[in-house]
């Protein structure tokens, strides 16, 4: 099916988030769509998908105009999505949560539950996805989650997959094998309209390129241009895809882990005896498919969740007796992976997720009296130095792109003084300009002394920023090896990817050997370039 956009436009209020914008997609093409955060990505597809209304402009199928009232009428006509948020009801099956997809689309209305566990099993065995069809969706990580969305997007044949950000939680082996699903969807004449900010990604798998900045296009790029071809044209600028960093000059340990355990009120074992330290002005960068303890880890070390054993020390202290707010104002900053559940409360306004924790504390509080003006001048000065894309802050957070609701949250959490900083995926959803930004406030926070430890399950981010890599895998931490070894040789990230499957250090580096990544071949593809 050949797909038009032709002149789409939608305004919020004063922001026109798209602005005339045309998009062709031809039958059988992967499409990426590139922009930095806040371009107007998400307003687009959500237009393509019927959850917005254009303004103006027209959607084509096959040259003929459409009208979507809903989603409903865009999954009939044959487009599919998997969004940045997940749409999950918790509470439901994986089974169930592919059944309601059914309904609305009026092809063949309820699907009975066992048709939709024998797809969800077809689906998953086919692309190895490992997906039970009878676990809940609540007690799912969050990357097995987000294969639920693709096989639901999936299983109902679309002939246009709008993919948003799809490998955000996959391993370097899962994004290889995503790609070749998304080849073979390709082959079979699907049309897939891919957004990512990881231009190695689009360099291997796109077709065509667009790019948008401001709610308009700004250009089509070949996908033989360079990565850092593609950075500036998203954002306007030259951009470093490398961090730039001196070696670390740590100090002694100031943030111990010894013999950690988190057990599950269903009995299983989510992080499993792990013991590590955390030196001051280093980076330990933990690595591993999402669901593997590291949730788990970062959450007990701000007291969100409860040790079943063991002991987590910051400067001699035992800490894990004292309460959440405590261990805040004792300057731990925490960047949770889940913004949307614990980084931000949606229905408050941009100002007052920056001062979430600090809002009854000076400068912000005299007494029992908030102080609304500094209130207001300390998120003016935040957004402006974090470069959040936003129209009040006053307005709610809700009405942020993805992208900048993480800069909030990261603005917040990075902008005291700090004893540990813990960020798990920090930069998640983050542009290329942006990623470049956090990453060298990262490392300032670290020489200036502070213990960092950075949860990401990004191998380019985990290479860039780690001073040491301690690979986690089914809630035991599998080595811990250093960034850039003795010879000055920068660990492979075959091997990393592999010890995020649970092989160790060793039997990775034999292996690695012999496996050459669809991801680790567009590397090649950069050098000849
Ligand atoms: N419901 C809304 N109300 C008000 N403004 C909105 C709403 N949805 C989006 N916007 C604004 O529209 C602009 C485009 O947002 P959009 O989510 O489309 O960006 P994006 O390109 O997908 O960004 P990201 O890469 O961060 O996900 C942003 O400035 C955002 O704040």
């Amino acid at each position: 099916m050949k797909l038009e956009l032709q002149g789409i436009t939608k305004v919020f209020g004063s922001l026109v988030a798209n602005d005339h914008i045309d998009l062709v997609v031809e039958p059988g093409e992967i499409h990426a769509l590139l922009g930095e955060n806040g371009a107007g990505k998400s307003t687009l597809m959500n237009v393509l998908y019927g959850l917005y209304d254009p303004d103006d402009g027209q959607i084509l199928l096959d040259g003929t105009p459409a009208t979507f009232k809903g989603p409903g009428d865009a999954v009939s006509a044959g487009i599919g999505m998997v969004h940045q948020h997940f749409m999950l009801v918790p509470v439901f099956t994986v089974a169930e949560s592919v059944a309601l997809g059914y309904e609305p689309t009026g092809t063949g209305g309820v699907l009975r539950l066992e048709e939709a566990r024998r797809r969800v099993r077809e689906i998953s065995d086919r692309f190895g996805f490992q997906v039970d069809p009878d676990a809940r969706i609540e007690d799912l990580p969050v990357g097995v989650q987000q294969r639920v969305e693709i096989i639901k997007a999936l299983s109902r044949d679309a002939q246009v997959l709008i993919l948003d950000e799809p490998t955000a939680v996959l391993t370097p082996q899962e994004t290889d094998e995503l790609i070749r699903i998304m080849r073979e969807l390709k082959d079979s004449g699907t049309s897939i309209v891919f957004i990512t900010h990881k231009l190695r990604e689009v360099r291997a798998i796109a077709d065509r390129i667009t790019v948008i900045r401001r709610g308009r296009v700004v250009g089509e790029a070949s996908p033989t241009s360079t990565e850092t071809e593609l950075a500036s044209l998203m954002v306007g600028r030259s951009v470093s895809l490398t961090v730039d960093k001196e070696p670390a000059q740590p100090g002694e340990a100031t943030f111990e882990v010894e013999g950690l355990s988190v057990v599950a009120p269903t009995g299983t074992v989510l992080v499993d005896d792990i013991s590590f330290d955390v030196r001051a002005g280093e980076i330990l960068c933990v690595a591993g498919v999402q669901g593997n303890g590291q949730t788990e880890l970062a959450e007990v070390i701000l007291g969100i969740e409860q040790a079943d054993a063991g002991s987590v020390r910051l400067d001699g202290k035992d800490i894990l007796g004292t309460g959440v707010k405590e261990r805040l104002r004792s300057g731990i900053g925490f960047v949770p992976e889940d913004r949307s559940t614990d980084g931000v409360v949606s229905s408050f306004s941009i100002a007052e997720n920056l001062v979430l924790d600090l809002f009854d504390t000076p400068p912000f509080a005299r007494g029992v009296s908030m102080s609304p003006a500094r209130v207001t001048a300390n998120a003016e000065q935040r957004t402006e130095e974090f470069d959040v894309r936003h129209t009040s802050v006053h307005d709610p957070i809700s009405t942020l792109s993805g992208g900048n609701a993480q800069k909030v949250v990261l603005a917040r959490e990075m902008s005291r003084p700090l004893r540990l900083l813990v960020a798990s995926q920090p930069t998640r959803g983050l542009d290329v300009g942006s990623i470049e930004f956090v990453h060298g406030r990262v490392v300032a926070e670290r020489d200036r002394g502070t213990p960092v430890i950075i949860v990401s399950t990004e191998l380019d981010e985990v290479l860039g920023l780690a001073d040491r890599i301690a690979v986690m895998y089914r809630g035991r931490i599998v080595g811990i090896v250093d960034a850039v070894g003795e010879d000055g040789t920068p660990v492979s990230r075959d091997v990393l990817g592999l010890m995020m499957a649970g092989v160790p250090l060793e039997d990775a580096q034999q292996q690695a050997a012999q496996h050459r990544s669809v991801l680790g071949a567009a590397d090649l593809g950069e050098e000849q370039a």
